[in-house]
């Protein structure tokens, strides 16, 4: 019988706290998740960043025992997937793939290889597809492909996202109903989903489909609930100076509270783990502003976690992909990220981002030049010899 592997992939966590530093920093060196304009500049300031936040993430981390949940129960998943796929008729290794912390991609690559999986089905465990989550951890994927020939015996199968899945929306509708269930009065409570938020640019300049299918999926989740509530979107977890998606968690719950709505369920809708920002941020800080606006009952819907239903929409979506046609991962990035690659290469005439990309490229020289001249005291053109 053919080897079967199925490859989790997910974004990882600090597993205790000096872990905390090293996992933001190799974070922030993903292009992907800051988007600069010269490669170089990537590690030092993923450095910086890093460094600076560091404790305040640690705070944060020892809010919830000190390290993040997502590997164990990430295992978790992987073991209960394995045993569904079992009782399905279908044997498989499932390995566990993180993009910034252990168990890396890489090392599950390498356990795959030693194993000699045959046919391998790529499954993210983000439902919707982002640049930032999926997407990365696809552009490391076909790196490793191009790099590593041994690689190129292994059939693999793509999984760009999966939000639309039914036992999945079962899955969450059954969640949120069990919580809906708990207040006096279920049909009158407001229904909150916070996902996870992206930079604006990522949607509006990169093409980012990540907006859409969060939209897409609040809809098809509400419509599998089939309950009278009122409900909400807002994107929360927003890091850094510039504009991310809107609204803001923070914001709409106290739009909320301000209109008078006292029973809340918040329903975290891109992880399907729970983690930092369920456990500390939903849990501590957004209740702390529910609270403060007014809003009397606050209440969470668990991540999916290991649920039966959830489980069981894995096991199908891994069984379909079986039975579907090959694609490249390059193939499939640039299926989902519908737009021009960002920063735009082609030169474009007129007020265009293109524009906008090579004014500021520009400018960054000649600001770098001016640095030289003032540590060095002579300008770049006598240095090169040119004067
Ligand atoms: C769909 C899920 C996620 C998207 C989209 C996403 C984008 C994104 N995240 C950051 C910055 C940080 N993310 C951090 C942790 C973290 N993020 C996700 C999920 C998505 N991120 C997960 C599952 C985790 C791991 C949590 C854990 O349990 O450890 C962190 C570190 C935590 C902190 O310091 O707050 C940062 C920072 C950006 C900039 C971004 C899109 C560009
Ligand atoms: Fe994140």
């Amino acid at each position: 019988m053919d080897r079967v592997g199925v490859l989790l992939l997910n974004l990882g966590g600090p597993d205790k706290l000096e872990d905390v530093g090293p996992f933001l920093y190799n974070l922030f060196s993903d292009p992907e998740i800051i988007r600069l304009p010269f490669s170089w500049l990537q590690k030092p300031l993923a450095w910086l960043i890093a460094s600076r936040r560091t404790q305040k993430s640690q705070e944060n981390y020892k809010q919830i025992g000190g390290g993040s949940p997502l590997r164990r129960i990430t295992e978790a998943q992987g073991e209960a997937l394995k045993e569904q796929l079992q009782a399905l008729g279908q044997e498989a290794n499932i390995y566990v793939g993180m993009r910034y912390w252990h168990p890396y991609t890489e090392e599950a690559i390498a356990q795959l290889t030693q194993d000699n999986i045959e046919h391998l089905v790529i499954l993210p465990l983000y439902p919707q597809f982002s640049i930032s989550t999926s997407g990365s951890s696809f552009r490391l994927l076909d790196k490793l492909w191009q790099e590593d020939p041994k690689l190129q015996r292994i059939e693999y199968k793509v999984i760009p996202s999966w939000y639309k899945q039914p036992s999945y929306l079962q899955a969450m509708a059954e969640l949120i109903a069990q919580e809906l269930d708990q207040f006096p009065n279920p049909d009158s409570v407001h229904v909150f989903f916070s996902a996870h938020g992206v930079p604006k640019n990522y949607v509006e300049e990169a093409g980012d489909p990540y907006q859409q299918e969060i939209e897409e999926c609040t809809a098809l989740i509400m419509q599998t609930l089939n309950r009278p509530n009122e409900h909400t979107l807002a994107y929360q977890s927003r890091v850094g100076p510039v504009e991310w998606l809107q609204p803001y968690t923070d914001d709409a719950l106290e739009e909320l509270g301000a209109k008078g709505v006292k029973d809340l369920v918040v329903v975290p809708i891109s992880f399907v783990s729970e983690h930092i920002e369920t456990l500390q941020e939903i849990d501590i800080e957004y209740r702390e502003v529910a609270e403060e606006s007014g809003i009397e009952n606050f209440r969470r819907v668990p991540a999916p976690n290991t649920h039966p239903l959830f489980i069981r929409a894995l096991a199908d979506l891994v069984l379909d992909a079986l039975k579907s046609p090959s694609l490249k991962l390059s193939q499939v990035y640039q299926m989902k990220k519908k737009v021009r690659i960002y920063p735009p290469e082609r030169w474009e005439w007129g007020i265009t981002t293109s524009a906008e990309v090579w004014n500021g490229r520009i400018a960054m020289l000649g600001f770098i030049a001016l640095v030289i001249e003032l540590i060095t005291g002579r300008g770049l053109l006598h240095m090169i010899g040119i004067l």
